[in-house]
């Protein structure tokens, strides 16, 4: 029988394989952490996201998860505090109709390490969820968040700085939640992508998860931007929403709700260029293509809040806006208005 055989990478020089070998088992020695690919007919098979872990069974969670499940080779968990597992088992997760046979495991229970942690709470959960991953988070672990906002891979790097982080964003996702029903129409794309430049390999092996699990995405060149891009359409939409407790089609439909929408983004316009980041008036039209095929009855995440009186990402949009502004000496008066205005209306996070 002819063995495989590996090549053994270091995690800090990957592009140099410094020993082939037909034993795995020999990366044990002294080279620590380390990755190890396959040769196979003579050339370097990428190695495989197989095991994600999961953080966050809402709209967005719940919603990527069931096609994450559907994935060849790869093996979900869903990381789960006792209370939520208690109420999953009796009242399980159903995604547009399906009850999903989601695997659940506890923060303290003995996981093999994750190659993929993917994090999908809300902001004001990010602390607690990335205690109760730390389990699945061995020294390649890659991460990825899709929470709204421009803050969480930074509150990632500080609890695990040495951990590859790549950035990403949802896009034309309308998913819903209600309790654990989650409806979507369009699960829309996630756009991610290496803020560092220096992790192509890593970019290119969720890439390869994304398609086998049937997930739209886009690996945009310059992720940052993409990342304010996706800010600033929150700012405008999320927080015009959330006041007029309006759904997608009263953006369709209504100039005036749109203006505001528009003058919130402005906004973040502003304090973007300021940072160098270059949007445009043509962000918010490319936002349009967006909007206008978004389902008329889709509500964006911070209305789900809302009319779930739950607190609210605010601190995140316009709390943000507000604080870079200041920063930088950019007036902020549209979203001083919505800060107070959604603060006005919802519980404030615990
Ligand atoms: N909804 C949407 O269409 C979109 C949302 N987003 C962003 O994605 C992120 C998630 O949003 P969304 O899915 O709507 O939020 P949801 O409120 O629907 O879901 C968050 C989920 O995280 C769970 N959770 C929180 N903390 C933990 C924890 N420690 N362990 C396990 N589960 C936990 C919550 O459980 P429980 O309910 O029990 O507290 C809840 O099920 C947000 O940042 C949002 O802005 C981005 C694009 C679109
Ligand atoms: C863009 C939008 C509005 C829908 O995907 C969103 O990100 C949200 O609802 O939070």
């Amino acid at each position: 029988m002819q063995l495989p055989t590996y090549i053994i990478l270091t995690q800090h020089a990957e592009k140099h394989a410094v020993a082939g070998c037909t034993q795995p088992n020999l990366y044990m020695f002294g080279l620590a952490p380390c990755r190890m690919l396959e040769v196979e007919k003579g050339e370097l098979r990428m190695e495989r996201i197989r095991r994600v872990s999961l953080i966050g069974l809402g709209a967005v969670g719940a919603a990527y998860g069931s096609r994450l499940l559907m994935a060849t080779e790869t093996e979900l968990s869903v990381v789960v505090d006792r209370t939520r597992k208690d109420r999953y088992r009796e009242r399980p997760v159903v995604v547009n109709g399906q009850d999903i046979a989601f695997s659940y495991v506890l923060p303290d229970e003995d996981v093999e390490p994750a190659d993929l942690v993917l994090i999908a709470v809300k902001y004001d959960g990010l602390a607690q969820a990335l205690k109760d991953i730390r389990r699945h988070v061995g020294p390649n672990t890659i991460f990825i968040s899709l929470l709204n906002g421009i803050a969480s891979e930074d509150d990632i790097r500080d609890v695990y700085p040495n951990n590859p982080i790549l950035h990403a964003v949802c896009i034309a996702i309308d998913a819903v939640r209600s309790g654990s029903d989650v409806t979507f129409s369009s699960l829309g794309y996630i756009s991610f992508g290496d803020a560092s430049g220096q992790q192509p390999d890593i970019v290119e092996r969720v890439r390869e998860l994304f398609e086998r699990a049937g997930i739209g995405y886009e690996v945009p060149a310059d992720i940052l931007r993409t990342m304010w891009w996706k800010f600033m359409i929150n700012v405008g939409i999320n927080q015009t929403s959330a006041i007029l407790r309006a759904p997608y089609g009263v953006f369709q439909q209504s100039t005036d709700a749109h203006t505001v929408m528009a003058m919130a983004m402005r906004e973040v316009i502003a304090i973007a260029r300021q940072l160098g980041i270059e949007l445009s008036e043509d962000d918010i039209d490319r936002f349009d293509d967006v909007l206008y095929a978004m389902a008329p009855t889709g509500k964006t995440s911070m209305l789900q809040d809302v009319e779930a009186g739950r607190p609210t990402e605010v601190e995140q949009l316009s709390g943000r806006v507000l604080q870079i502004g200041r920063q930088l000496g950019v007036p902020t008066p549209v979203n001083e208005v919505l800060y107070r205005a959604i603060r006005a209306i919802t519980p404030a996070s615990p």
